[in-house]
Order: C-alpha cells, then sequence, then structure tokens
C-alpha cells in the first residue's frame, strides 16, 4: 500500500478569491469576518480537493505569508508592533505591508506607523516572503492558535490532516540579524517553542506533522549542520511523528545528514534529486518513511507517467509500504487548475498539467504501484499520447532557430568600442545634465488602465478603442514627466499586464493562460507565460508604442524591453532543453526588438533584467556557469546597438558584491539598482570593484507609500557621490512604480528632480 500526500496546496483561489478579499478588506471595502470567512472557505474547498490524498496538509493556507505565519506562530514579532492592541490579523498585515501614521485605519493614531517587514524571494522561486528578524534580545514564545483552529476545521470536515510548519533550522538560516548577533545562539530557545508547538499538536491527536527544512538542499557550513542534530535530536523526543521535507534541489553533501536525523520520515524531491534516490537507499535507516516527490511542483508539464513508474517500480518494491509519494514541494508554485482555461490553445493544454491535474497523476501512479499498471491503463495511455505528441511537435521544434542559435559567434555581444569612446559619443547626442533624472519604466497601473485591457480581452472593447485608451495614458505620462521636467522620460508602461507576459504574449513558442496565477506576495500574482517551443518574433512587440510616445516630447524616450534572463526566470520553462539554450533563443528575439527600436530612432534602450540575480542556482558552486551564459545572453541582445546608442539595464532586490563582476561583464551603459534602503551601502560593491560605466542608485523607496524629501534624496545621492564619481551618476527611483498611486509618485518626483537640480547647483 502506497501512501500519497502534499507538501501544500496554492492558497490564493483559482479565480484569485483571496487576493480580491485582502484588496477589499484591506481598503475598508469589507469587514475582517468576510475576509476570514473567504480564507475558510478557500481552505475548504483546497482540501476537498486533495481528498483522494492519503495526507492533506494542514497550515499551508497563509492570510499573507507562511513564514510570516511561522514568525506568529513563534511569537517573533518586530519590536515595533509589540504594543498593538487590535485584531492580531491587523497586526499581521501591519508587519506585512506597513503602515504610514498618516493612513485612516482604526489604530493609525493610537499604534502609529510601522515599517514593512523586509520581502525576499523563497529559494529560487518568484515567491516573496516577509523575512523573519533575529535580534539578541529575540525571545520567542508559542502562539499555537492559527495551527490548532486550522486542525480542528480539518478534521470537523472529516479531512485527514498533517499540519505543516517550517523546521527551526530554515526558519533561522532565512531570517536576518537586525543586530551583530549570531541566529544560532537562538536556537536553543527556539527548539524550546518547537517543542511546545509539537506537544501542543499532539495533544490533539495529531500523527504526522510535515517539518520542512529546503536550506538543507543548498551548501550548509559546519555550525548550521550541527544546528540540524541538534535540532532533531531535540524533536525527537515528541509524541508526534515528523516528516522531514527537503526540496528544490539535490542535497550533494548533506544526504548523509539528512538521512539520518533522527525523524521518522523524510521527503526528497525526485525531480531535482533523482540520481541521489538509489544511493540514497542504502543509507536510509530501516524503520524510515521515505517520500518521493516525484510530480513537479514548479512547472505546469505533464509527467510522463510511463516513465517514473518504470524508475520507481523497483524503489516501491525495496520500500513496500514505507514509500510515499507526493509532488516534489508545494504546489503554491503552480496554477490551481488546467480545467478554467477555456482559450489556451488546444494542442499545449494537452501537455500541461496545473496543481489539480499533478494530484490526478500521483494518484495513478499510486494505483499503478498498488495494483498493476492494468487497473490505470486509459490514463497511462493517453499520459503516454501527450508525452509523445509534444516530443515530435513541430509547434515545439523550429529549425530556423535552431540554425540561428548556430550561428551565435562571440562577436555577436560585442559593442563597437568600450565604454569610454561610448560614453562621449552619447553625451554629445543626448545633451543631459550632470545628475540626469529618469525613472525605471513603469507608471501606476490604474484600474482604468486594468479595467480596459479587461474589456479588451472580453471583446467589449474593440481594438482602436483599447488603442486610444492606452495612447492616452501614455500621453498622460509624457505629459506629467515633461512637467516634472525630468530628463529622461518613459512611456510608462500602460498597455504591459506584466513586464515578462507581455512578452510571452507575442514571441512566437510561447503559450499564455487565462488563470494561471502564482501567488508572488501577499495578495500580488504573476501568470508566468509557457515556453514550450524554440522562441521566435514574429513581428516588433514594443516599437510603436515607444514611437508613440517620443512623438509627443522632445526629450529623450527611453525604449522598455525586458530582458532574455529575466523573461526565463519568470516563466514556465521547457524541461526537454537546458535553460541555456532557451535564454539564447529569448536573446535573439529581444536583440531583434532592440535593433528595431535604435531603427526608429529611440537613443536609450532599458533592457531589464530584474531577474538575474533571483536566478542564481541556490548552490554557489553552480553560479559561474549560470552567469557566463545569463551575461552572454544579455550581452547578444543589447550589444548589436551603435555606440551612439545608450543601453541601460535595470535591476532590483540585489546584492551586488558576489556577482559584481558578472554585472561589469554585462557592459550597460547605464545600470540602475535597488538601494535607497541599504543608504548605498550597496554601492560599496560597485566602488571596491572600480565599476566602470554609469550608475543610477535608487533614491526613492517604490515599496512604501511614503514620499522621500528632497533633503533626503540629497543626502543619498551625496552618499553615492563619495562612492561613485559623480559624472558617472544617475537619479532615479528603485524601481516601477507601477504598484504606486499617481498622487504618491508626483510629489515624491517632484522631490527627486529638485534633489537633482539643488546637487547640479552645489557641483
Ligand atoms: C517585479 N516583480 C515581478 C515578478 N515577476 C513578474 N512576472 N513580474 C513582476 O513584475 N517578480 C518579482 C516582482 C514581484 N512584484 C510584483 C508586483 C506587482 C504585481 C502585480 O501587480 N500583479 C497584478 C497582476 C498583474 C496583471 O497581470 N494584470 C493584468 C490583469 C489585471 C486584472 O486582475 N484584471 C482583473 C479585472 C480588472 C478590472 O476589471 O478592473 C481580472 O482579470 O479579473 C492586467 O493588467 O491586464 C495583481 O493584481 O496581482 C505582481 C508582482
Ligand atoms: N520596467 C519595469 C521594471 C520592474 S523590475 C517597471 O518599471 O516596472
Ligand atoms: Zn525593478
Amino acid at each position: 500500500m502506497i501512501t500519497t500526500h502534499s507538501l501544500g496546496f496554492p492558497r490564493i483561489g483559482a479565480k484569485r478569491e483571496l487576493k480580491f478579499a485582502l484588496e477589499a478588506y484591506w481598503k475598508g471595502q469589507s469587514s475582517l469576518d468576510t475576509l476570514k470567512q473567504v480564507g475558510a472557505d478557500l481552505r475548504q474547498q483546497h482540501w476537498q480537493l486533495q481528498s483522494a490524498l492519503d495526507w492533506v496538509p494542514v497550515g499551508d493556507f497563509a492570510f499573507y505569508d507562511q513564514v510570516l505565519d511561522m514568525s506568529f506562530t513563534l511569537g517573533n514579532l518586530p519590536a515595533r508592533v509589540h504594543d498593538f492592541h487590535g485584531d492580531p490579523l491587523d497586526n499581521y498585515f501591519r508587519v506585512a505591508r506597513g503602515r504610514s501614521a498618516a493612513s485612516a485605519d482604526d489604530h493609525a493614531q493610537c499604534c502609529g506607523g510601522v515599517a514593512a517587514g523586509e520581502m525576499t524571494k523563497w529559494f529560487d522561486t518568484n515567491y516573496h516572503y516577509i523575512v523573519p528578524e533575529f535580534t539578541a534580545e529575540t525571545r520567542f514564545t508559542l502562539d499555537a492558535s492559527r495551527l490548532l483552529a486550522q486542525w480542528a476545521e480539518a478534521k470537523a470536515l472529516g479531512v485527514q490532516a498533517k499540519p505543516v510548519i517550517i523546521g527551526p533550522v530554515t526558519y533561522l538560516a532565512i531570517g536576518k540579524a537586525k543586530d551583530a548577533s549570531d541566529k544560532l545562539a537562538l536556537l536553543p530557545q527556539l527548539l524550546q517553542v518547537y517543542s511546545e508547538l509539537l506537544e501542543a499538536l499532539a495533544a490533539q491527536g495529531v500523527e504526522w506533522v510535515q517539518i520542512d527544512e529546503p536550506i538543507l538542499v543548498t551548501e550548509l557550513e559546519a555550525t548550521w549542520q550541527h544546528a540540524f542534530n541538534l535540532a532533531y535530536q531535540q524533536l525527537k523526543s515528541s509524541r508526534v511523528k515528523i516528516l522531514l521535507a527537503t526540496y528544490f534541489g539535490p542535497l550533494v553533501d548533506n544526504q548523509y545528514l539528512a538521512a539520518n536525523l533522527p525523524v521518522a520520515g523524510w521527503h526528497v524531491d525526485a525531480i531535482n534529486a533523482r540520481h541521489e534516490i538509489v544511493p540514497l537507499l542504502a543509507m536510509l535507516p530501516a524503520h524510515k518513511v521515505l517520500s518521493l516527490g516525484v510530480i513537479n511542483g514548479r512547472n505546469i508539464w505533464k509527467t510522463d507517467l510511463n516513465a517514473t513508474l518504470d524508475w520507481l517500480a523497483p524503489i516501491a518494491e525495496r520500500l513496500r509500504d514505507r514509500l510515499w509519494l507526493a509532488p516534489s514541494c508545494s504546489l503554491l508554485h503552480v496554477p490551481v487548475d488546467l480545467e478554467s482555461e477555456q482559450t489556451l490553445d488546444g494542442e499545449v493544454k494537452s501537455w500541461l498539467a496545473f496543481a489539480k491535474q499533478k494530484l490526478d497523476e500521483l494518484q495513478t501512479l499510486a494505483v499503478a504501484l498498488s495494483q498493476g499498471r492494468e487497473a490505470v491503463k486509459d490514463q497511462l495511455a493517453s499520459n503516454q499520447a501527450a508525452i509523445t505528441a509534444r516530443r515530435h511537435s513541430p509547434r515545439v521544434n523550429n529549425p530556423a532557430v535552431k540554425t540561428a542559435l548556430e550561428k551565435i559567434t562571440p562577436q555577436l555581444g560585442e559593442r563597437q568600442h568600450g565604454y569610454a569612446a561610448r560614453a562621449a559619443k552619447q553625451a554629445a547626442l543626448l545633451q543631459l545634465p550632470k545628475y540626469p533624472t529618469t525613472t525605471i519604466g513603469s507608471f501606476p497601473q490604474t484600474a482604468e488602465i486594468r479595467q480596459a485591457r479587461s474589456q479588451f480581452k472580453a471583446g467589449t472593447l474593440s481594438i482602436d478603442g483599447y488603442q486610444a485608451a492606452m495612447k492616452a495614458e501614455i500621453t498622460r505620462s509624457v505629459r506629467e514627466q515633461e512637467s516634472l521636467d525630468l530628463d529622461v522620460l518613459v512611456h510608462g508602461e500602460a498597455e504591459r499586464n506584466d513586464m515578462v507576459e507581455y512578452f510571452g504574449e507575442q514571441l512566437e513558442g510561447y503559450a499564455f493562460s487565462q488563470f494561471g496565477w502564482v501567488q508572488s506576495y501577499g495578495s500580488r500574482c504573476v501568470k508566468p507565460p509557457i515556453l514550450f517551443g524554440d522562441i521566435s518574433r514574429p513581428k516588433a512587440m514594443t516599437v510603436a508604442w515607444i514611437q508613440y510616445a517620443q512623438s509627443l516630447t522632445s526629450k529623450p524616450m527611453k525604449g522598455m524591453l525586458t530582458g532574455p534572463v529575466t523573461i526565463l526566470n519568470w516563466s514556465f520553462v521547457r524541461d526537454d532543453q537546458t535553460r541555456a539554450v532557451s535564454c539564447y533563443q529569448l536573446a535573439l528575439a529581444i536583440r531583434e526588438e532592440v535593433l528595431d527600436l535604435e531603427k526608429a530612432g529611440i537613443h536609450i534602450i532599458q533592457i531589464d533584467e530584474a531577474a538575474l540575480r533571483e536566478g542564481l542556482p541556490l548552490r554557489k558552486s553552480e553560479w559561474k556557469q549560470y552567469l557566463q551564459w545569463a551575461v552572454e545572453a544579455f550581452r547578444i541582445t543589447a550589444n548589436g546597438v551603435a555606440d551612439e546608442t545608450q543601453i541601460h539595464t535595470h535591476m532590483c532586490y540585489s546584492e551586488f558584491n558576489d556577482i559584481i563582476a558578472a554585472i561589469a561583464d554585462m557592459d550597460a551603459d547605464v545600470i540602475t539598482i535597488e538601494t535607497s534602503r541599504s543608504d548605498m551601502e550597496l554601492l560599496d560593491a560597485f566602488d571596491d570593484f572600480n565599476y566602470p560605466n554609469e550608475i543610477g542608485p535608487g533614491v526613492y523607496d517604490i515599496h512604501s507609500p511614503n514620499i522621500p524629501t528632497e533633503q533626503h534624496i540629497v543626502q543619498l545621492m551625496q552618499k553615492a557621490a563619495e562612492r561613485v564619481p559623480a559624472e558617472r551618476l544617475w537619479v532615479n527611483p528603485d524601481c516601477g512604480l507601477k504598484t504606486r498611486q499617481w498622487s504618491e509618485v508626483i510629489p515624491a518626483l517632484r522631490n527627486m528632480v529638485a534633489a537633482a537640480k539643488a546637487l547640479r547647483a552645489n557641483a
């Protein structure tokens, strides 16, 4: 008998019900009770969708973020929110989103404003969590109320539930010490609270608890390896059975450590660590359950069930009822239900599986292994047909693209001259002042813009009507920028639903979904386009919009593109060729767009690579190879232009110290980066490296509703000028302004321009 389970389910809802409920509550349009009811309804629906499993996860639902949930469970709230006296869920949102003292909520007056918790990406996914904060004074205290309530809710519905929590070592490792203290010094008292939590769960009759320790797939120093032994030696005395879950990669040096931790079961990612599984069997103590993650929880392709069974059958024979089967990781990273898709290309759709379909695949595997393949022969036959069709489809393979790839030479990535010669020609052409001002690309995506697009997609607004609405938005953006007196303008990206999906929609080799939403952070979602075939660009994607924007002004208009690495990292990508090959294909397509923009008279072109650093492999030993092809792909995209054309790139959420050489190798004329929250300390890396080209260090934290003052911006730029020569500095926000309101953007940019003018006057 094979046991099936899942590690977690997407919580946003197939139609983003949670997003809309959250945003309605935050806007004061609905009550806390209504929001809590939407949460309960979603949990119930998701448990029902998973009801065929032997163990269903509980505690994977979060109103904002599962890591923040864990911080609340452990009583690890930042000191700045300790005094809050309203509903704990409101306090939770205060940590997640921050609160300005001027905001209109019930507690603004009494509890004041608070800064939002820092957000960073969850391992190598496009999901972002709220970073736990630690200091030497941190004290943990158990608050098991959320988990116990959800457990009781599941039990009342007859669900065979398995609570899911983040493990103590991962929790410490992914958090940030806010002072000079050593996070590991907190482990003993943290373990005390974990022991109490497991005890509280045991007291309610919980049998299995899944403890996620994905940090085990990264390179761990000896002290952290030791922390694992310490932690699980202590937790082994609990009355629940622990299923330790590792995912997102192979274990490599941590195999022996993980296999021998004193837990009842171990979940391993059999997609990314497949080659490790058979050797691991020999290492595994005889009493231990082994859960194999055999369905990819990170992509949307159907699993090759027959091939998986060929590989699994001997393992199942060996482990018998010690074998559990699951997706490789939580299904948080995939959309909910393929059946919702009404307009997705039929052929491509037949190759796909979203969360619900992945659980069906799991069931088919379990039945085949316990009752024989005959029992599911129809499912296996139709799966085989889909796998074979995809492999041989002419939609996937385009010989012309393959030939173009073979013709890539190193010269394709070389500019005509070095930065110094280019900079002189660009300065002569562009005539920009010292400390030139610009923005990163997007202006607010207003409800009117989204409504127009949704009407256009629904067929209730004509293409002419839609284009007129977008042109009106572009005109508004240009007028605002002119009256603000910015130096280099942007068109504002009104016509883009998302900086990646927009390009996916227009490139050959991509499909896009209607409802393939994946949570990115909080209530914010993305719909990653599906890269299924060789990539080409049937026609220009951005030129008409940028040309229109340029026609409205005599100031330089910056062409705005997303780079190949970012498009790749934020798409669902092919599993039948390397990421590098897909990236080079994207590079050739975007290069054509760059050259078309240049031909259309655009002298400044920005190629966003927000996800270049985000795509770094979890293991440092693999960084060099990734950076080699990622940088080369950027260079191929950017470097076909004349010396006079100024290439910008933009990166956010970044630390640069460890990849500064690769950044310099990209050879963009100007790089704009996120720095405002680090007080310009991020620039030390550029200073130490003697970074040779121009830099726009962000001076306006676009994640916050706060308006930066002119004085603050001047101070930040003065700090920047201590690290980078003033002649090579630009003045700009940290990132795009799409999530902000015009009423915030205008005063902030006014102060930014005033600051630049003050700096020039004093230069
Ligand atoms: C920079 N970031 C990005 C990441 N990944 C990307 N793929 N893109 C990114 O920009 N990763 C890291 C960060 C994450 N940051 C963000 C920031 C903001 C969002 C966001 O705002 N997402 C939107 C959805 C954007 C979108 O696709 N919009 C569509 C659909 C709009 C919509 O919901 N329409 C409604 C109808 C509206 C109406 O009638 O009023 C509907 O369809 O029901 C569009 O503009 O057309 C979000 O809302 O969550 C994401 C990541
Ligand atoms: N050009 C994009 C970059 C976001 S990282 C924007 O401004 O939204
Ligand atoms: Zn950005």
